[in-house]
């Protein structure tokens, strides 16, 4: 799905209206029948609705929510904050139809001294503040009421976002001038804001209602930003034909594992073997033979010179793939063999880097230049800011991941809960699956086996990331299905990646 920005989506929404024959009061219709929708299934009709309407069409849509639930029986109680007493058209045109109903429950508020309603536990507010044409954060009047919403214990559901909340950037944004929403209704596009943890706390569950605008204008839009579903997770896994060998399935190494930590390479191998590689080597010290060869016999062990720790990073072959990082540890002879290696590859092939191999070369960081172009790194936070300092807010590392990405020209994966894969040309690819069950040890191994087995497939890198989080993340999901978000180990999860890719394909 992709996700545009709120210019492209006025854009859209002006396309709809010239060329579909559509006016924008049809369109506050549709989007307030949807949201009426949505809360009729949740609510019964006794149950107490407060609707907060601002002056602009967020307002209009709650206006119209608010006419439409009244019809319906419900108990609704609306409050118009008219306070500059300029009201979109849309706004001013569902004020008066409001106005027609008899008895209707309707405050229009136009100075300051307003006496907000009781919101107890049992109260739904419906925030239909502002949307998309917020021009700057919140003040005075407004900044209050918000403080009073969040401060109630009834249960919130934002239109389209937030009020207070930016739909891209909300840098200067303070969490008291936003709404916390339990349920936030986005009006046929979720925003970028959704996808960034710092402001999970304002957006709370959320849900995309579809108001019908031009699928022509959608489909032909440019976009920086999209959410990666099943059905394009889909789009992106090639067939296997019938008359094919591992031949066809590439040839990847991976360099993994040290003394205390061969579980990495166990992990990393075994996804990259259930992803469908069709050879792998995994290159380890020598305490992993034994290791490796009785719990991943499918793989082929390479040892290294030393016992315990990798010192020599050689290609034995024309790999397609190699990844390096899971369990190799920090020693300085690892380092320096990662140094020597990323120096001296002359293929140009890009790389995968993961975990202790970030860690190494955030102590050397003149090595990100020497990365092959779309090279990919799948840092976590704590990795990230290793590489490229700290960072304050998940927003702020999100940039300097858009920038590092271009700078280095090479693909960032960052981890979490919607992990995000930026790419040098500033598109950002958000995972859609996983589950918290995925925050346990070995799942970032898991992780790197699955993307080296998709580049050593041919996929190119940069959906070879994207396609790898996303099988990980289902891969997570069936693992956790069958031993709930507790007991997921990471075993779980590689176990279950060939499967998840076969529940995608079907
Ligand atoms: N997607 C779609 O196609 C559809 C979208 N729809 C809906 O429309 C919504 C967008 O509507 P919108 O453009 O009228 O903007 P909205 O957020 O209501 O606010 C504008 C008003 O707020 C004011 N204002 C701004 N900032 C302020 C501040 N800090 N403090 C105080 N005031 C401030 C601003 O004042 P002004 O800038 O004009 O001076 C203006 O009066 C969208 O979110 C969705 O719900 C659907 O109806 C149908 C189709
Ligand atoms: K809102």
């Amino acid at each position: 799905m992709k996700i545009f920005t709120n210019e492209q989506i006025r854009s859209i929404d002006r396309y709809t209206i010239e060329n579909e024959g559509v006016t924008s009061l049809e369109l506050v219709e549709r989007a307030a029948t949807a949201i009426a929708c949505e809360l009729i299934s949740r609510w019964r009709p006794s149950h107490r609705i407060c609707i907060f309407a601002g002056p602009g069409n967020n307002g209009a849509d709650a206006l119209a929510v608010g006419r439409m639930l009244i019809e319906q029986g419900y108990n609704v109680e609306i409050f118009l904050f008219n306070i500059f007493g300029k009201l979109s058209d849309e706004c001013a045109y569902n004020r008066k139809r409001l106005l027609e109903i008899d008895n209707a429950d309707f405050t229009e508020v136009v100075g300051g001294n307003f006496q907000p309603p009781d919101l107890s536990s049992d109260v739904v507010v419906l925030d239909g503040l502002f949307g998309s044409g917020l021009r700057e954060p919140l003040t005075g009047g407004f900044q209050s009421l918000v403080s009073y919403i969040n401060g109630s214990e009834a249960y919130v559901v934002s239109i389209d976002v937030p009020s207070g909340l930016f739909g891209e950037w909300n840098e200067n944004v303070l969490s008291r001038n936003v709404v916390h929403a339990d349920l936030t209704l986005a009006i046929q596009f979720p925003r970028l804001a959704f996808f960034i943890v710092d402001n999970a706390e304002f957006i709370g569950e959320w849900k995309v209602l579809d108001i019908e605008l031009s699928q022509q204008e959608i489909k032909s839009s440019p976009y920086d930003y999209f959410l990666v579903e099943k059905s394009d997770a889909r789009n992106m896994l090639r067939p296997r034909g019938l008359f094919t060998s591992k031949a066809d399935f590439g040839n990847a190494l991976l360099v993994a594992g040290s003394y205390g930590m061969m579980g990495a390479a166990v992990m990393g191998a075994r996804a990259a073997l259930r992803s469908g590689v069709g050879k792998l080597t995994v290159h380890s010290p020598r305490c992993g033979y034994n290791i490796l060869q009785a719990s991943v016999p499918e793989a082929l062990f390479q040892a290294d010179h030393h016992d315990i720790a990798i010192t020599d990073i050689t290609l034995k072959h024309d790999y397609n793939a190699v990844a390096i990082g899971p369990g190799i540890g920090t020693h300085d002879v690892t380092k320096k063999a990662l140094e020597s290696f990323i120096i001296s590859h002359s293929s140009g092939k890009p790389l995968l880097l993961d975990a202790d191999a970030l860690n190494c070369i955030s102590q050397r960081r003149h090595l990100l230049d020497a990365l092959p172009p779309l090279s990919i790194i799948t840092p976590h936070a704590g990795e990230f800011d290793r590489l490229f300092g700290e960072h304050n807010t998940a927003e702020e590392r999100l940039k300097t991941a858009i920038e590092q990405s271009a700078y280095y020209q090479i693909i960032i994966l960052l981890k979490g809960r919607y992990t995000a894969v930026v790419r040098p040309d500033g598109k950002i690819y958000f995972n859609s699956s996983g589950n918290p069950g995925l925050a346990t040890p070995g799942s970032g191994d898991v992780l790197t086996g699955i993307i080296a087995s998709f580049m050593a497939q041919g996929y190119i890198p940069a959906v070879a990331a994207t396609l790898g989080a996303f099988v990980h993340g289902y891969a997570g999901d069936i693992a956790a299905e069958r031993h709930g978000r507790y007991g997921v180990l990471a075993s779980d999860v590689a176990e279950c990646t060939g499967r998840a890719i076969r529940d995608i394909m079907q």
